[in-house]
């Protein structure tokens, strides 16, 4: 009888679990194709139910469940993506749990069980790969350690939020990690306010305690495999400084690259020579999927030049926090960005 128990409380689960998937699919993402491969996962998982010799339903006992309430992790969901991996793992575990206890009870719904499971792995990977696609990185803001060192610019940074950065940097060089992770969930905080991706530049570390939206890494930081492997389901950009680099970084997996810099910039002590617009154009034609953004020396008399040779967006320091304005500043780029882009 506790086994039935088991089986209802799983099969629930795993529907309930698709269930939002479903949604997903078909609200956040319109995609029409992965919305009704979810509804037909879900019908399946019901088929599996049928197929069992007895009723789960006549064991149900949900009063004296004591596993009913909800825990603090159930409740916390920051973002889509979050949403997605919860789901789909609950779902998952869920089936993996039918798989074990149909053992006990009815061997036959195993291989489904199994089946429906590999299933989910595959489409939580396509909704997981679209929603990082719709992560927008038109106009990346990174902060530097000669701005972020004075308390007024906590309020420069919040203005840039609102008037148009679509995407921000966490990136110190010389700081402790205790004042890193005091100032980066304040920086994430901002962000998730104004409804900005949040990345953490260098540190998987500090990305992964603060759960940021992913992590950026250099040629010289940990490799971008090491990283994707422990930061799941977050978006990993990589530096590129020329177009050898930029296609290794793509074939290895990049979510996207940072590439420069473009022209020459005083605020990286140690980069690279610049690489020009040509370089963007070269690997957009061969890899028109992965975002390229383009770094180094960008202002607004250059912000043209270098969404017309196919950059999807521009990462910038010196423009933004070098100017009077920084928000009118910010709000220029971005004008400037979607002219240059029709
Ligand atoms: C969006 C973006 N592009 C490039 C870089 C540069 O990264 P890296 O080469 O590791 O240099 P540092 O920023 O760590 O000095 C970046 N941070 N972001
Ligand atoms: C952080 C950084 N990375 C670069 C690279 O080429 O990888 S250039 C750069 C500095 C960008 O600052 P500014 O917009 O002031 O030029
Ligand atoms: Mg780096």
């Amino acid at each position: 009888m506790e086994i039935y128990r088991i089986i209802d409380v799983n099969l629930n689960r795993a529907r309930e679990g698709i269930r939002v998937l479903e949604e997903v699919a078909r609200f956040s993402l319109a995609n029409r194709k992965l919305f009704e491969e979810f509804k037909r996962l879900r019908h399946f998982i019901k088929e599996i139910e049928k197929s069992l010799a007895g009723n789960p339903l006549w064991y149900r006992d949900a009063q004296n469940d004591p596993g009913q309430e909800l825990s603090s992790e159930e409740m916390a969901r920051n973002n889509l993506r979050e949403v997605v991996l919860a789901n789909a793992k609950r779902a998952q575990e869920s089936m993996r749990v039918l798989e074990e206890f149909g053992k006990l009870l009815d061997a036959a719904i195993v291989p489904n069980a199994k089946k429906a499971r590999f299933l989910l792995y595959d489409l939580e990977r396509e909704v997981l790969a679209l929603i990082k696609s719709a992560v927008d990185l038109t106009l990346y803001l990174l902060t530097d350690d000669a701005y972020l060192n004075e308390e007024k610019f906590w309020r420069v940074i919040e203005d840039c939020l609102k008037n148009g950065v679509t995407a921000f940097q966490y990136r110190a060089k010389g700081k402790k990690g205790a004042e890193m992770y005091r100032e980066g969930m304040r920086l994430k905080e901002l962000c998730e306010k104004h409804g900005v991706s949040y990345f953490v530049n260098d540190r998987l570390d500090l990305g992964m305690a603060l759960n940021a939206d992913g992590v950026h890494v250099g040629q010289e930081d940990l490799p971008l495999e090491v990283v994707k492997k422990h930061f799941p389901g977050k978006i990993i950009g990589l530096s590129a400084t020329n177009y050898e680099e930029g296609i290794t970084g793509i074939k290895a997996g990049a979510d996207y690259l940072g590439l420069g810099p473009i022209f020459p910039t005083s605020t990286k002590e140690d980069a690279a020579p610049p690489c020009g617009v040509e370089v963007i154009r070269k690997l957009k034609e061969e890899f028109p999927n992965t975002p390229v953004i383009a770094i180094g020396g960008i202002d607004k008399e250059k912000v043209s030049e270098v969404i017309r040779a196919g950059a999807d967006g521009i990462a910038v320091i010196s423009a933004v926090f070098g100017a009077e304005s920084p928000a009118k500043a910010v709000y220029e780029l971005r004008e400037t960005i979607i002219k240059a882009k029709e």
